[in-house]
């Protein structure tokens, strides 16, 4: 279960989001919000990434008390990921198979989901976007994560592909893994059974139902 608790977010251009208290269940669950009501701002608070007041705790794990023990346990990809050009996603993938403990069976089931193929030898400097969409979302997958965080992870790649994030995401929810889901337009609501459905605006959560 993830418990977000007096949570507090301002950027210097005046912007904040305010959470005084919200759980979720172990499942799936989305964030919908326009552009720019802090979808993202969230999310990367939420993996670690931004610094906020407050506390999210994971399974019982404090991201402030123990935040090596509760990264480990939570992975995260961006709705626009940005890695170093000159590294291949190969490299990539092999640092953070390191970080997160996933073995080669594991790399080898994703990159096919994924229909990576042999691109992935290539630097990230010649990739097209959906290319580097994929990057992060098979990285997002790797290791034994009990939360997988994902920033609107339908844009930008093929119809084929984005079947198999479904299936894949199935997959791991079978399997006890939890999402945290967002999207600025309605383009994958329907594709799975969710736990809960939150509506962020101007930096207020608003749930919709469970
Ligand atoms: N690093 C930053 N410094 C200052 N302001 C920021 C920063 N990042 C985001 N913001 C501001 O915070 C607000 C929320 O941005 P955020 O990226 O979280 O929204 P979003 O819901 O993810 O938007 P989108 O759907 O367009 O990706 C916006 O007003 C944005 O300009």
């Amino acid at each position: 279960m993830l418990e977000i608790q007096h949570f507090r977010k301002s950027y210097p251009t005046g912007f904040q989001i305010e959470i005084n208290s919200l759980k979720l269940d172990k499942g799936i669950h989305l964030i919908k919000g326009e552009n720019g009501s802090g979808k993202s701002t969230l999310l990367k608070a939420i993996a670690g990434i931004h610094d906020f007041e407050g506390d999210v705790i994971l399974d019982g794990i404090s991201l402030k008390k123990e935040p090596i023990s509760f990264r480990h346990k939570v992975n995260y990809s961006e709705a626009e990921p940005l890695f170093p050009d000159f590294l291949s996603m190969d490299e990539l993938i092999a640092f953070v198979a390191k970080t997160k403990g996933a073995d080669k069976t594991q790399i080898t089931s994703l990159k096919e989901i994924l229909a990576i193929g042999d691109f992935s030898k290539n630097a990230i400097a010649t990739y097209s976007s959906g290319m580097l969409k994929k990057t992060g979302l098979i990285l997002a997958f790797l290791g034994k994560p009990s939360m997988i965080i994902l920033d609107e992870p339908y844009t930008t790649i093929d119809l084929g592909t984005q079947k198999r994030l479904t299936e894949l995401i199935n997959r791991e929810l079978y399997k006890g893994v939890s999402f945290l889901l967002t999207s600025h337009i309605a383009d994958f609501e329907g594709f799975f059974d969710y736990n809960s459905v939150l509506n962020i605006s101007n930096g207020s959560l608003l749930q919709n139902h469970e």
